[in-house]
């Protein structure tokens, strides 16, 4: 009996980056990860987005059916394309599986409940935003967690706009630069937040969410 409890303790391993991201979404409902995949996975995703880009494979991105499209372009301006987990490619295998062992911490730890997901790739060229807006208005709230990684490279400078930003209820708003690598989560129901115009150069990411039932 002993024996079994020590190894069924075992079995559980702590990870370091997933507590550091867990204790900031406690204290602030959002954390910003700089080392949540390797540069070399965020290359391949960005060379498998481009590809969709130049192929105009990806879709205008819409704000829900009842609204015409120039109201959904005043509001956001992104172009998108889902991702079918069943049809990854690798690079999108090893995003899938970095996010699901993610996911399955959170539910071992934090128990979130989290069953579903849903990420689509996206691109904001220059002249686009997303407004202020949280991630739960389209009468989803099955949202619990919202992450966005950023698929730029080196070569994004912070002049070319396209900044996330924030806005905490009791403190001042937080602005993110989209920078290569970087991953931001935070609770889909408490924090509104905004794409600020991208100046310049292609803005690219996937965004997705965490989903209860
Ligand atoms: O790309 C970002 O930084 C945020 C995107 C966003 O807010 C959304 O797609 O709901
Ligand atoms: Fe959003």
């Amino acid at each position: 009996m002993a024996h079994t409890l020590l190894t069924e303790d075992l079995s559980f391993k702590e990870n370091p980056l997933f507590e550091q991201l867990i204790s900031d979404l406690i204290k602030q409902n959002y954390s910003i990860c700089d080392n949540f995949f390797e540069l070399k996975l965020v290359d391949s995703l960005r060379e498998r987005l481009k590809t969709l880009h130049n192929h105009s494979e990806l879709k205008k991105a819409a704000i829900g059916n009842k609204v015409n499209e120039s109201i959904s372009k005043a509001i956001r301006g992104d172009y998108i394309q889902w991702i079918d987990e069943q049809q990854a490619d690798s690079a999108e295998h090893l995003f899938f599986e970095a996010f699901n062992t993610f996911k399955n911490y959170l539910n071992m730890t934090c128990f979130m409940g989290i069953l579903h997901q849903e990420f689509h790739y996206a691109v904001y060229p220059v002249g686009t935003f997303y407004k202020r807006h949280l991630d739960t208005f389209q009468n989803d709230d099955r949202r619990k967690l919202s992450m966005v990684c950023y698929l730029n490279d080196d070569s994004w400078n912070k002049t070319n706009g396209g900044e996330l930003v924030i806005y905490p209820e009791n403190s001042d708003e937080v602005i993110i630069h989209p920078l290569p690598g970087r991953v931001v989560i935070f609770e889909s129901q408490l924090l509104e937040h905004e794409v600020r115009p991208v100046l310049n150069d292609l803005r690219l990411s996937i965004t997705g969410w965490f989903k209860t039932r």
